[in-house]
């Protein structure tokens, strides 16, 4: 029976579709290797699949499956996960008139290339810890919302932070400190402002670029210098300075989303009758744990002034 006088939202897609691509260009005899998880939407005008049974505006996922690794193929050049994903977009909005919009996603494994007795080798690689990942947005105009991110960049420091005068009431244990661990896995993304296909940087790997770039000034803010480190009085107030200073620094950033649980290094006090102070917590061992964490996430942009 035709459900009739219904709104329909609807979009269709494949998911995870995993292509692994070596280009082996190098003058020197060099390959380069990626890993790319592709996740594919499409917004298209194929209500007649709802309405009733006839698929004949359907674009087959599977066909979406194909086009992956169609496009990787054809892509004789190294490229950036970026470029790929807007290549697709691009793709699926001016091949099929029923298209308007397209939404790819791609997570880019962390392939690195391996040194051996201090030589980066031709074509050995290891997997790193820390995702590249993009949301390519294309529509049928040429119009793009593009966002890269990293995902799962652990990071830790085992002093320079603290937590102090925050609320205090019948529910609170949590003493106030100035020395306690700090762990989080960060999951930033940040949007760049090209809203067309056309303005985006024709610089090669730009960016490839970026993404390390992004990811050091992070890292560089968390941290802070090597010796003295920087004190950090909360998550929030850090993930505030590490979102800040990505967006002083790239004028091409124009949002940032930054996620950063708050990984608890218990500190361990042991007893017994017998032995009192078995282990007595001296800022030196440590539960490490998963479980709860704090929750600390914040999008950070710039306040433009309408004058
Ligand atoms: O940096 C922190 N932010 C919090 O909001 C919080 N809450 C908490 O219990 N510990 C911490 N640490």
């Amino acid at each position: 029976m035709a459900a009739e006088g219904l709104r329909v939202d609807q979009r269709h897609g494949k998911a995870r579709v995993r292509v692994g691509r070596v280009w082996r260009q190098g003058l020197d005899g060099s390959h380069h290797f990626v890993e790319w998880n592709v996740s594919i939407s499409l917004l298209s005008h194929c209500l007649s699949s709802y309405h009733r049974d006839d698929n004949s505006d359907i674009v087959a996922t599977d066909t979406m499956k194909n086009t992956v690794y169609v496009k990787a193929k054809e892509c004789g050049d190294r490229l950036s996960v970026e470029e790929f994903a807007i290549l697709l977009g691009n793709h699926f909005c001016s091949f099929y008139p029923q298209v308007y919009t397209a939404i790819v996603n791609i997570i880019e494994k962390p392939w690195e290339r391996v040194c051996i007795d201090g030589k980066p080798h031709l074509h050995g690689f290891k997997l790193g810890s820390e995702n590249h990942t993009v949301e390519a947005t294309v529509h049928k105009s040429g119009a793009l919302t593009l966002t890269s991110g990293v995902a799962g960049l652990a990071l830790l420091k085992t002093t320079q932070s603290g937590f102090e005068k925050f609320v205090r009431d019948k529910y609170t244990i949590l003493p106030d400190t100035r020395e306690r661990m700090l762990a989080t896995e960060v999951n930033a993304s940040w949007r760049y402002s090209y809203e067309s296909v056309a303005s985006i940087p024709k610089k090669e790997l730009y960016f490839n670029e970026k993404f390390m770039e992004v990811k050091k000034v992070l890292m560089d803010t968390f941290f802070g210098p090597p010796e003295t480190g920087v004190y950090s009085p909360s998550v929030q107030r850090t993930l505030y300075l590490m979102g800040g200073a990505v967006l002083r620094r790239f004028a091409d950033v124009a949002s940032i989303h930054l996620k950063m649980p708050n990984i608890h290094f218990l500190p361990v006090n042991l007893s017994s009758k017998e032995n009192p102070s078995m282990v007595k917590f001296k800022d030196d061992v440590y539960l490490p744990t998963d479980e709860p964490h704090g929750s600390i996430e914040a999008t950070l942009s710039r306040i433009t002034s309408k004058m």
